[in-house]
């Protein structure tokens, strides 16, 4: 929590300057973090659009918690051992970061980013969106059940004019809740997706490799792509992802010419303090059109071998993964049903207590990609998709999200996702693959995971 009486952001300047002249330095980077008046998330983010500023977005499943960050203070890229070596960087920046105030969760230096599915990236579509890339913004919103903070990340030398400073960061906030002028939207003209045929001889393979016993469930997707008019406005695609996914994660990556997001029902880990939270997530059906028919959907679905199946080997995989590294999991026996807009899923939570030794670097190693997106075993299924999906995963089904300077953070899989590119969509979706999978259906469960995202980009209506 905030001491009683938090320092203004230009005492906290003063602070640095203060710090920086004991310990002889020339420059020095400052995490300021100051308490404002409600500002609303969507519009902090749709303001610095057309403005050449990266923008990330972030907001949890529960509604309870959003960041957005604007502009780019530092970027961390991953090297070989990706996640280990993020891990790296980011505590050797951090040793570097005067922090004035005592930190709120979720502000103060912290990063947003993500991870491809894959360890590396090769397709030029990509090229924005490489194996692992983190940002600390220049100007990041937290928002914590409706209370507002504000962090700045800035360098100060001797030379800085504190008064001057202060009065620039303070421009970040101005304005904000202007009233968003809305493009006209835009309009879907063409989409393109892999012929239904070769689905099938790709689900017939992968279930003949399951019946030869070689694999045990494999996760395949397919691409979409979506051709419109003009090209897309983010900030419409992201007010309706929040007025229609209310019970998924949004998470929005805008650098340049491109854009990755996400509306994900799928947490991979969260981490808070040493409280530890995960979600085993599959086995998919749709919703019904009165309470009753959804009452049966999702009866038939918890009573489904076939989606059991997919299911269980997520939460066997998930244990084992994370049984080394904590203290006292709780793991209910049975899946519950976790209702989205248009299909319902089978959803087992995870929680434990993080052993002291491990961070949330560790977790995502462990745990990605678990079977809801890769398979099982896991190397042989990975190496199925790298070698019979025919088209590149880059970010989708990747680990993103945010971590702070205290090792809190949540990590999401980047499903139900799309590749921005001016008037281009590539939405991604795909399905457990087991023995009992029938292409048609997979097909049919792939159409259903698409239309949240179509939807939000204004290619369907409903
Ligand atoms: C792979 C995706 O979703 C995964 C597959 C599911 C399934 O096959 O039932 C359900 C949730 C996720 O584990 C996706 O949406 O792209
Ligand atoms: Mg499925």
């Amino acid at each position: 929590m905030l001491q009683t009486k938090p320092f203004t952001i230009n005492e906290q300047l003063n602070k640095a300057k203060e710090y920086m002249d004991t310990v002889n330095q020339t420059q020095l980077m400052v995490s300021l973090v100051e308490k404002v008046n409600f500002i609303n998330p969507v519009q902090f983010f749709s303001y610095y659009q057309n403005q050449d500023l990266l923008r990330l977005f972030w907001r949890d499943s529960e509604d309870s918690f959003y960041l957005v960050g604007i502009g780019n203070y530092k970027t961390i890229q991953s090297h070989q051992n990706r996640f280990h070596s993020v891990q790296q960087q980011w505590e050797g920046l951090l040793t570097d970061f005067f922090i004035p105030n005592d930190s709120v969760k979720g502000t103060g230096p912290l990063m947003l980013g993500g991870f491809s599915f894959n360890d590396s990236v090769m397709d030029d579509k990509w090229k924005t969106f490489q194996s692992g890339l983190m940002v600390v913004p220049e100007a990041m919103l937290t928002v914590i059940q409706g209370e507002c903070y504000m962090t700045y990340n800035v360098t100060v030398n001797e030379n800085t004019d504190v008064d001057a400073l202060t009065t620039k960061l303070k421009q970040w906030t101005e304005n904000i809740n202007d009233q968003y002028e809305s493009n006209v939207p835009q309009q879907l003209q063409t989409t393109n997706s892999l012929d239904y045929r070769n689905w099938e001889q790709l689900i017939r393979d992968a279930v003949n490799r399951i019946k030869n016993g070689t694999l045990g469930k494999v996760v395949l997707a397919r691409e979409l792509e979506a051709e419109f008019n003009q090209s897309i406005d983010l900030n419409n695609v992201l007010k309706k992802l929040v007025e229609q996914q209310k019970d998924s994660f949004i998470y929005i990556f805008d650098y340049g010419d491109d854009a990755f997001i996400s509306a994900t029902p799928e947490r991979l880990v969260k981490v808070d303090e040493n409280e530890l939270l995960s979600t085993c997530l599959a086995g998919t059906i749709k919703r019904g059109d009165s309470l009753k028919e959804d009452d049966l959907l999702a009866q038939s679905l918890l009573n489904d071998e076939k989606n059991r199946s997919e299911h269980q080997y997520v939460v066997s995989m998930i244990k084992e993964a994370i049984e080394p590294l904590t203290h006292s999991i709780d793991l209910p026996s049975q899946p519950e049903i976790l209702q989205l807009r248009t299909l319902q899923h089978l959803y087992t939570p995870v929680t434990a207590i993080l052993k002291d030794s491990y961070t949330i670097f560790d977790l995502i190693e462990k745990l990605h990609p678990t079977p809801a997106l890769g398979g099982e075993p896991r190397q042989a299924a990975v190496m199925f998709i790298k070698e019979n999906e025919p088209f590149e995963r880059g970010w989708y089904a990747g680990p993103v999200g945010w971590i702070d300077a205290h090792g809190n953070g949540e990590i999401i899989v980047a499903i139900r996702s799309a590749l921005i590119n001016q008037n281009k969509a590539t939405l991604f979706a795909g399905c457990g693959i087991v023995e009992e999978s029938d292409p048609y259906e997979e097909y049919e469960e792939t159409k259903l995971k698409f239309t949240p995202m179509l939807e939000a980009l204004g290619g369907i209506s409903r």
